[in-house]
């Protein structure tokens, strides 16, 4: 039998191998070829493609990749299901073998020097429990990336793809914001899965920026973002006070940056946390002066 691997295959595969399916390692395997397929389509895949997948499981949805003509990386943590992967493929898709390279190991501990072709595309069924953190370090450390469509938890789906004045709008969205354009590209039941898991999942299609959406360095913009939602109820003057050095520095750079001081951050676009991390660094230049509240700016 070869091809995508259906519910029957699926369970085979990982009685052979001594698989238990555990939720530390986020593994809920795809067990329908109709969802692969769509996940590929939703991909929207070029032969020039070199695509990254983090944790290919038993290998459903790197089958459905490589029935493109992509080359793939997939990176795994369980060692098990990375030694059992190379196998699968060649007895599911031998034509295929010759693109695919398997790194076993944790997606969250990879460098650019571990991919060669350097990936273009990120596409995966995530370890839902490191979702972001995996997607935020892979789009930092891999400049090659132009674009992506990675399935998580519909929740986490909704707060990525959000924008500003959404009630989900946070962290997650402004920094995916950063680097890409994202949406939604749909809902995904349970059912699909194995084991089911008690939660449904959504994809997330992005197309990465050509350029920063301003000159100011990524790390300032993300430390006013991580500031702004630590304390996402109260005004930026009040959320910036620490990040800045006391609520009238903040108050100050706000200003300098045309950011209502009596705004919270859940309303601002990434351009304008951009704005706030240059103005900063434009008040630090400045000599300090005499504070309304008394005390001097540094
Ligand atoms: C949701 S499952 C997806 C499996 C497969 N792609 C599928 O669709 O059936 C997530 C996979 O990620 C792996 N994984 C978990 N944490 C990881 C990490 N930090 N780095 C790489 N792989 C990881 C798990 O072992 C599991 O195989």
């Amino acid at each position: 039998m070869t091809g995508l691997l259906g519910p029957a295959q699926i369970r085979a595969l990982a009685a052979k191998l001594g698989v238990r399916p555990t939720k530390k390692l986020g593994q809920n395997f795809v067990h329908d070829p109709n969802t692969v397929r769509r996940i590929v389509a939703a991909a929207g895949l070029t032969e020039d493609d070199v695509v990254l997948e983090v944790g290919p499981g038993l290998g459903s949805l790197t089958l459905g990749l490589l029935e493109t003509a992509a080359r793939v990386h997939a990176v795994e943590l369980d060692p098990v299901l990375a030694a059992a992967l190379p196998e699968t493929v060649a007895v599911q898709a031998p034509e295929a073998k010759d693109r695919l390279t398997v790194l076993a190991g944790d997606a969250l501990k990879t460098t650019v020097a571990d991919f060669t072709p350097a990936p273009t595309a990120l596409v995966a069924n995530l370890p839902y429990n490191v979702a972001v953190p995996v997607v935020l370090h892979l789009l930092a450390t891999l400049p090659s990336l132009r674009h992506g469509l990675v399935m998580v938890q519909l929740e986490v789906a909704d707060r990525l793809t959000a924008g500003p004045g959404s009630k989900v709008y946070g962290i997650p969205s402004v920094k995916l914001a950063w680097y890409a354009d994202s949406r939604m590209a749909g809902k995904v039941p349970p059912a699909v899965f194995w084991p089911v898991p008690n939660v449904d999942s959504g994809l997330v299609a992005f197309t990465l920026r050509d350029a920063p959406p301003a000159a100011v360095p990524r790390e300032d913009v993300f430390a006013v973002v991580d500031a702004a939602f630590a304390q996402r109820r109260k005004t930026l003057r009040a959320a910036l006070a620490g990040w800045a050095g006391g609520s009238a520095v903040a108050e100050r750079i706000l200003r300098a940056a045309g950011v209502d001081p009596q705004a919270r951050g859940e309303s601002l676009t990434v351009m304008e946390f951009a704005a706030i991390a240059a103005a900063r660094r434009t008040a630090v230049s400045e000599p300090p002066e005499a504070e309304s509240d008394g005390r001097v700016a540094r």
